[in-house]
Order: structure tokens, then sequence, then C-alpha cells
């Protein structure tokens, strides 16, 4: 659905110029919710404004729904562009037009005639749970609800992709979840392929089929949450479930095990198996969005050889070891 190839933006400001976005080459499918995440700095929201063409690349393609808008300029590039939805950290509203009010302008701008604008307004209200609020001006809404306004908008002109630039990262907790949740809805019930930046890991666990890291401008790693954590080495996987440093003890061996898809009793059959005392120091397995997951940081009684044995049994089993440094 989203296309990105060979994608390079620099700044140049002072005599001094930034690689911001440093040959990114991304494929997001249709239907699944990608999360884009990495420090600040990393190029997260270069990257995001450059596939809508806000930003326009010095290199690369980017191609939506089998569109090259890399190769559109003018009204072109304005038509396709009305077909990506876009959602803001900060709402982005006019305070003066009511919830009703920033929904129709969207439709005013696109073109949409004024008898076909109430009726797409009531139905847009109506699909991020808003309707009773038509009425009220930003300034009465609260954060959740003024993002719902902002996704109302973005989904105006009936888009395939919606691209989520922190959408929740100016939100509490629970109004987060609230947010989450209706973005998975409208994923699910549309079809609606999403695109988000974030640096909060409870979005890529709750919300997020795919994710890429970046890193002083360039993809690190990327792909399925579960196929990506359980590569050897993952920052993501260091990320989402933090081991942190491993503890010293002797005659010990210290292993962290990546768990993903369905249960396993990997650590009772471990222990039965070479009749170890296997310990779990650490860790969590969770649902996410993208298939059950977590990490585990065992305990094995003995040096590195004579668990050798066990953490080959573990490999074999499919399971990702890594002893921690
Ligand atoms: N308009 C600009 N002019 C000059 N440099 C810029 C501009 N926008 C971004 N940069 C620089 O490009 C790099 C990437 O910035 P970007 O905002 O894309 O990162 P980010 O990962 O989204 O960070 P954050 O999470 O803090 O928003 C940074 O070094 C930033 O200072």
């Amino acid at each position: 659905m989203i296309e990105l190839d060979g994608l390079r933006r620099t700044y140049r400001a002072k005599g001094r110029s930034v690689v911001a976005v440093d040959g990114v080459s991304l494929s997001v499918r249709a239907g699944e919710v990608f999360g884009v995440v990495g420090r600040s700095g990393a190029g997260k929201s270069t990257l995001l404004r450059c596939v809508n063409l806000l930003e326009r690349p010095d290199e690369g393609s980017v191609t939506v729904d089998g569109v090259e808008l890399t190769a559109l300029g003018g009204a072109r590039l304005r038509a396709a562009r009305q077909r990506t939805g876009m959602v803001h950290q900060h709402f982005a509203l006019l305070s003066s037009r009511t919830a009703a009010g920033n929904v129709a302008f969207a439709l005013e701008v696109m073109g949409v005639p004024r008898a076909e604008r109430a009726r797409r307004v009531a139905e847009l209200l109506d699909l991020v749970g808003l309707t009773d609020r038509a009425d009220a001006y930003p300034a009465q809404l609260s954060g959740g609800q003024k993002q719902r306004v902002g996704i109302a908008r973005a989904l105006a002109g009936r888009p395939k992709v919606l691209l989520s630039d922190e959408a929740t990262s100016a939100l509490d907790p629970e109004t987060t979840r609230s947010i989450l949740g209706l973005l998975r809805d409208l994923n699910q019930r549309l079809g609606l392929t999403i695109l988000l930046i974030t640096h909060e890991m409870d979005v890529v666990k709750r919300l997020c089929d795919s994710v890429a890291v970046m890193r002083d401008g360039r993809v690190t790693e990327a792909g399925p949450v579960t196929e990506l954590i359980a590569r050897p080495g993952s920052e993501l996987a260091a990320e989402l479930f933090p081991l942190g440093p491993p503890p010293a003890l002797p005659d010990t061996t210290v292993v962290d095990v990546t768990v993903t898809g369905s249960g396993s009793s990997f650590v009772a059959d471990l222990a039965r198996r070479f009749d170890l005392d296997v310990q779990i120091v650490n860790g969590t397995v969770e649902q996410l969005a993208g298939g059950r997951a977590g990490r585990l940081r065992l305990a094995l009684p003995g040096d590195a050889d004579r668990t050798a044995p066990a953490v080959a049994h573990l490999r074999a089993a499919g399971l990702t070891v890594e002893v921690p440094a």
C-alpha cells in the first residue's frame, strides 16, 4: 500500500547540513498498522512528512496505493494527497469552528457540495463516537475528544491510508487507550492502512502489526513485530521488554529467552529434561496487537559448559536465546 524507496531528505541551515532521512526503503502492506519508532531526532517526523509530500524528498520515491506521489505536482498531487489522511499530535483544529465545523471545513476544501457535507459530517462524527459533541468548540472538548475530531477530519477524503504523527503523546494513559482502540477499530472496520510514528512502546504493543526502528535517519530493523523481536540483538525487543542489567549470580548461567506465538511450557520442559532448577528472574509475556510475545530472563544452575545442552535444546526448539553481557 505504501512503498518508500531510497528516500533521502537533507536540511541545510546556517551552512550546516543534516541528513534527516538517509536512504530509507520500507514497504507497508494494505490493512496493516505500521509503527516507526526511534529516539528524538532519528528522523521519524521527516519520514512521515515525506510520505504525503508535505516534505519533498531530495532522492527516492513514494508510492501510495499504486500512485507514485514523487512523480506528481500541482493539482494532481493535491488530489492524490487528499486520499491520505493525517492526524497530528496537537490536533491542529480551528478554534473558531465547532467539532462539526472542523470536519465540514475539510470537506469544503475538498470541494464536497454543501448538501452532501452535512450528511458526511454526521457520518464521520458518528464513526469516531462524537455525535453528541458536534456543536462544541475545541476549547470545550477534552484532549481525547479533540483527537477524535482530528481523526474524523483526517477521514473526510475517504482515505485508504492514515498517517499519524504522535497522535496520543499529548494524552493521558486512559485517553491514549481509548484513541488506540478507535484507531484499531477503524483499521479493522474500514480496512484502513495506518502508518504512525511514536516514541511510546505501549502504542507499539497495543496497535502495531509491524514496526521500523530508526536511528540517525536510517532504518536499523523492520518487519512484523513478533518476527522482529525474535531476531537476536533486536533493538525493538529490548525496548518493548527491557530486562535491565543481568544479575551477577555465582555458578549460574543467565539467559534471555524471547517468546513469540502461542504458549509453550519450555521452562517446565527444561527443568524436567535436564534436571535443572530453573529460575525465572525477570520478564513478561503479553498479548500484543501483532500476536503473543515477550521475553523471560532465566537463571540456570551451573556454568556455561554445564548448561550448554539446555541452551542448545531451547534454540533447537526455535526459541531465541541470548546470553546477556
Ligand atoms: N526544518 C528543519 N530544519 C533543519 N533541520 C531539521 C528540520 N526538521 C528536522 N530537522 C533535523 O532533522 C533531524 C530529524 O528530525 P525529525 O524531527 O525528523 O526527528 P524525529 O525522530 O521525528 O524527532 P522527534 O521525536 O523529536 O520529533 C534532526 O536532527 C532535526 O534537528
